[in-house]
């Protein structure tokens, strides 16, 4: 399995799209995965059953997973330190971008139900979470001014 890993914004979900289209293998989207599997959108998902209940589905989920595939992660799966250890088991590739490049793509967000309250708080916990990446890592990928095929293309060259 391959796990890309890292903070809302930092290409997962675009970077697997792309790796899948090169190495063949199939994409799965785990934000979306469960969602589904709940018949509800995460944001509702917080909104009336709270982010104990979101974390819970996102580990059973993370579990349950049997035939290889690229994983586009959520960006809160490393909160748990049972999931780290899960992914780090895998081959997990964390995208690691700078406060700067999430600050500018996610700008104009309003589904991500903890892309929320001021600029502080949310670089508060984009720095909370840097450490819990690096311990859930296999690799370390920087996304910084890269296309989403290059970062694909150097992922790609470090499984070989
Ligand atoms: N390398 C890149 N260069 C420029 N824009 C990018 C790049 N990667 C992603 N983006 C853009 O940034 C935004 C966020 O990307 P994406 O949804 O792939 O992030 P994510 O890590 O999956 O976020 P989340 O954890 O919230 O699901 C999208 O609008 C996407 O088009
Ligand atoms: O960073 C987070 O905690 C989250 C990221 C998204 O991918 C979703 O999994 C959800 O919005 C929570
Ligand atoms: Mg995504």
């Amino acid at each position: 399995m391959i796990y890309l890993i890292g903070f809302m914004g930092s290409g997962k979900t675009t970077v697997a799209n792309e790796l899948s289209k090169k190495i063949h293998l199939p994409y799965i989207e785990m934000d979306e995965s469960i969602e589904k599997n709940c018949g509800m959108s995460i944001k509702e998902m917080f909104k009336t059953h709270g982010e104990t209940f979101f974390r819970d589905k996102e580990t059973e989920f993370l579990k349950s997973l049997t035939n290889k595939a690229i994983v586009s992660t959520g960006g809160g799966v490393v909160l748990r330190e049972e999931n780290r250890e899960y992914l780090k088991n895998g081959l997990s590739i964390y995208l690691k971008a700078e406060w700067k490049t999430i600050v500018e793509r996610l700008t104009s967000d309003t589904d991500r139900p903890l892309w929320k309250g001021d600029e502080k708080e949310k670089k508060q916990r984009f720095e909370d979470r840097l450490k819990l990446y690096r311990e859930a890592a296999n690799e370390v990928v920087s996304v910084d001014w890269k296309t989403p095929e290059e970062i694909a293309d150097e992922i790609w060259a470090r499984l070989k």
